[in-house]
């Protein structure tokens, strides 16, 4: 997966969130996007996601043989805001969410819950669980998926440190041949990262 950013803004009404944004992401890349509370993190990953919209500039995938409307296959994407149906059980959540995904090869849904570290929960509804189970179970459903790209917004809100290294084993474990943008201003989530885009690099004010 190759994705291209091109003097690329966004801007909600009459504030521009980031501007003049040009960058490069190659194959199993990974990559820190970072700045304060509200800066526009989570903005530029839905941006990448095709989620949303840009104001201007141009984004393109691997070099425009890939269209947006098809992205959603490639993606994963997970995020602390992202509901989970709350009458499943975790088993039923995995089955279900796989049953449309496609899992990565070599796993089966019944090794899943082992490797969240929830074994003893598979058969509880999401209803019941804690916020870091709940977070748990949302990162092994983007982590799991056989794509190419994968995009990480506050991987670890709510995990104690337990959960913490789980979450660093696991990207270690499976995200090896992955482009992998994390958006976050934690030190432990953005770890194995080599290249960083700071939003307040691209705040008009800064821009020439
Ligand atoms: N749909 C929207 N309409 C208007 N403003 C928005 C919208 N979404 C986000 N914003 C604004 O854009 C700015 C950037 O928000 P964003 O959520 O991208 O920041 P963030 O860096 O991810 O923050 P945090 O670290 O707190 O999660 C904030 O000022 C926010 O209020």
């Amino acid at each position: 997966m190759q994705i291209t950013l091109e003097k690329c803004g966004r801007r909600f009404n009459k504030e521009w969130i980031f501007r003049d944004l040009s960058f490069e992401f190659n194959a199993v890349d990974k990559i820190a996007v970072l700045g304060p509370n509200g800066s526009g993190k989570s903005t530029l990953l839905s941006v990448i996601s095709g989620n949303m919209s840009l104001s201007e500039g141009n984004i393109s995938y691997n070099n425009g043989r890939l269209k947006v409307e098809d992205l959603y296959q490639q993606v994963s994407f997970t995020a602390p805001y992202i509901d989970l149906i709350e009458e499943f059980t975790l088993l039923e959540c995995l089955s279900f969410h796989f049953s449309f995904k496609k899992l990565m090869p070599g796993l089966s849904i019944d090794d899943l819950p082992e490797l969240l570290g929830l074994e003893k929960a598979k058969n509880k509804a999401i209803k019941y669980f804690s916020s870091g189970m709940r977070q748990r179970t949302r990162l092994a459903l983007a982590c799991f998926e056989n794509t190419p790209l994968l995009l990480l917004d506050e991987p670890t809100a709510n995990l104690d440190l337990q959960g913490i290294e789980w979450y660093q084993k696991l990207i270690e474990d499976f995200g090896k041949n992955k482009l992998i943008v994390v958006a976050s201003n934690q030190e432990h989530e953005y770890y194995f990262c080599h290249n960083f885009i700071n939003i307040l690099d691209h705040k008009p004010s800064i821009v020439v």
